[in-house]
């Protein structure tokens, strides 16, 4: 499977950010266990270029809200590739881990980008009335649809890079939730795809 961020069509600038991003990951992992230490060696293709691949998915204006970021996926690659890029994205990311939440301050304002972080559980959070709202590796889809039908704006689009499960995930969210649903392909997980969802409403 291809794992190559020159498949995404960046600019050099971009790829300067995100790799000062992988430094400051590969710096503050030990302290702050922000990716699963069997990870940190392939940080670069297995949490960066998975989560630059969704920018490409969505419009590049608007309120992006990522909930559960964690050390930034897909919210900090998102706002590099939005800062390097020069759009007038808004980005706002929800990480109630205290730790996590003030690594992705920390990164944002080192790198510059135009990203707000808010350190409080999502079910807390006043709504964020977002027009893409993102969570990587976060909870199953049922429960994603409850908080995008909390956070996201009327017309907004959900991202959710899924992995092989996500079929069930879908099956399983009709119960309880009426939506449209489109799968792109992941380059980075053949068994997995990126759901973009829309138009929720509780059945
Ligand atoms: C498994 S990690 C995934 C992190 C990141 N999205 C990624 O793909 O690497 C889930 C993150 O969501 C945060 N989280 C879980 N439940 C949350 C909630 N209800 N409100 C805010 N953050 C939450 C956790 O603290 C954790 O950092």
């Amino acid at each position: 499977m291809a794992r190559d961020l020159s498949l995404l069509d960046v600019s050099r600038e971009t790829t300067e950010k995100l790799k000062s991003l992988e430094e400051l990951l590969i710096k503050w992992n030990p302290a702050i266990n922000l990716v699963s230490k069997s990870t940190i060696g392939a940080i670069w293709n297995r949490h960066i270029v998975d989560s630059a691949q969704i920018y490409a998915l969505a419009p590049h204006h608007g309120h992006w809200v990522d909930l559960g970021s964690g050390g930034g996926f897909p919210g900090l690659v998102i706002a590099c590739m939005s800062s390097a890029g020069g759009d007038s994205l808004r980005i706002t990311l929800v990480e109630s881990d205290q730790r996590k939440a003030t690594f992705l301050r920390m990164a944002s304002s080192l790198l510059e980008l135009n990203a707000t972080v808010i350190s409080e559980r999502i079910e807390r959070v006043p709504p964020l009335c977002a027009d893409i709202l993102s969570a990587r590796a976060l909870a199953a889809l049922p429960i994603l649809l409850g908080f995008a039908d909390r956070h996201l704006a009327s017309n907004g689009l959900c991202l959710f890079p899924k992995g092989a499960s996500w079929r069930q995930e879908v099956e399983a969210a009709r119960k309880d939730w009426h939506f449209e649903v489109e799968n792109h392909t992941s380059i980075t997980d053949d068994d997995g795809a990126i759901l973009a969802v829309k138009a929720i409403s509780h059945v």
